[in-house]
């Protein structure tokens, strides 16, 4: 009866587990929208009020959201929109179009039943225009069009898009907001004279300023269970851990880095994900572990990873290139140098390396110019000869160095050389 109780115990306690989960690996891989956005509460409320114009009192707009990528512009939108699309007095009235650069309609917009466009570019735009400009402000649904990589439109058929849909906005029609969405400060540089006078110049800059007590709140309204969760124990005691968690020196020195790293949001929801990944029915709650592996998994350095692989040719050729850079105060080389310094060391120091034929070199060469271990200076001179172009070590002295130490069966001399380098 025992082991019989203890089955249903770990089946139930599995399920809770598994569904605690999916939930915050479905909300660490954005497929959900936070409740609110965090740091961006000025933003927040600019482009509310401005959609709200747009959709209460039917007034035209055009507004640019510009921020670095994973700055949060397409989520500031999506809660603007959902709470847009909550105000009573907005209900059901606003119609959403999200465009693409060839004035494609994005998927969500044609899952709402809304027109589809299919025909040319040009015959598009016709449609588009004269649907608009039919309507007339009373009778009319305001219009949101939603442009992301708002920049590529700025290149796109002399702008046409772009002029019409301002002109459009400028003008006593249809209610329209036209909505940008880049990571390009200097996107106005790019718009044409007829453009740039017909846009609002109105921009919502999002650029963190973050605070690192902030981003300790995130994390934990990230790895929280919401108060809807069906097993309200599993929750309280799940919530308590994460609570626990944060306070943890080393999971805050952890959070620290990473936050010093990058602000974004995406480097910090991908560690999140690992760790939460690393939860089982054998320890069903966040362990500092967890996230320890988490930011190890996450941290490994790809080229270390990639020198590991190398043969010792190439390896060899490395430490060639390295000993060209201190000769020459860092100055770029090409491959005869490299090949020199190499025939010099097998002449004088090496006895396990053999020597090998001019071709051979060069074919290891080659390999590490594509791995991308070795940069050309300039890549658009193409007349030079490949052994006469001009190179670059694209590697730092750990992680030759971290490489050397874990080569399996490295020769000595090709260690002693190494370190007469990078030592
Ligand atoms: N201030 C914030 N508060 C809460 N979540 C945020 C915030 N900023 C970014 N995020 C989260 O980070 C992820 C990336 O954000 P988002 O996709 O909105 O960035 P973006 O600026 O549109 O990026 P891209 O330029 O690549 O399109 C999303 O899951 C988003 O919910």
């Amino acid at each position: 009866v025992q082991d019989r109780c203890g089955c249903v115990l770990m089946m139930l306690c599995d399920g809770v587990c598994v569904q605690a989960q999916k939930l915050l690996r479905e909300r660490l891989c954005h497929q959900k929208l936070p409740d609110q956005p965090v740091g961006l509460d000025s933003q927040y409320k600019h482009l509310l009020e401005l959609l709200r114009r747009t959709a209460v009192h039917g007034e035209s707009n055009s507004v640019l959201i510009v921020g670095p990528r994973g700055s949060g512009k397409t989520m500031l939108l999506g809660c603007v929109l959902r709470e847009l699309m909550s105000l009573k007095e907005a209900q059901k009235n606003v119609l959403l179009v999200e465009l693409n650069e060839k004035l494609q309609l994005c998927n969500e917009t044609k899952s709402l039943g809304f027109l589809v466009f299919q025909g040319s570019f040009a015959e598009n735009l016709a449609f588009l225009l004269e649907a608009l400009k039919k309507g007339d402000k009373s009778s009319s649904r305001p219009v949101l069009f939603v442009l992301d990589e708002f920049d590529l439109f700025a290149h796109h058929k002399n702008q046409t898009l772009l002029y019409n849909l301002l002109d459009v906005s400028q003008s006593a029609q249809t209610p329209v907001a036209v909505l940008g969405l880049t990571c390009r400060l200097d996107v106005l540089e790019l718009l044409e004279k007829r453009v740039k006078s017909r846009f609002s110049h109105r921009q919502i800059h999002l650029f963190s300023s973050l605070s690192f007590a902030q981003y300790l709140d995130v994390v934990r309204a990230q790895l929280s269970l919401p108060p809807d969760f069906p097993d309200p124990k599993f929750s309280d005691e799940w919530n308590h851990s994460v609570t626990k968690l944060c306070e943890d020196k080393t999971v805050e020195e952890i959070l620290r880095r990473n936050f010093n790293g990058s602000k974004d949001f995406r480097s910090l929801h991908s560690l999140l994900f690992l760790a939460v990944s690393r939860v089982s029915v054998s320890h069903s709650t966040l362990r500092e572990a967890d996230l320890i592996e988490a930011w190890r998994l996450i941290s490994v350095d790809s080229k270390a990873n990639v020198l590991h692989g190398l043969s010792i040719l190439e390896l060899c050729l490395i430490i060639a290139m390295k000993h060209l850079n201190d000769t020459y105060d860092g100055e770029p080389f090409n491959f005869q140098m490299v090949h020199n310094e190499f025939k010099k060391f097998i002449q004088r120091k090496s006895h396990s390396i053999h020597k090998f034929e001019k071709p051979v070199v060069m074919k290891a060469f080659e390999h590490l110019l594509q791995l991308e271990l070795v940069r050309p200076v300039d890549s658009g001179v193409c007349k030079v000869q490949r052994e006469y172009q001009l190179m670059r070590l694209m590697l730092e002295h750990g992680q030759v160095m971290e490489a050397l130490q874990r080569y399996p069966q490295c020769p000595t001399d090709v260690k002693q050389w190494a370190l007469s380098a990078f030592g």
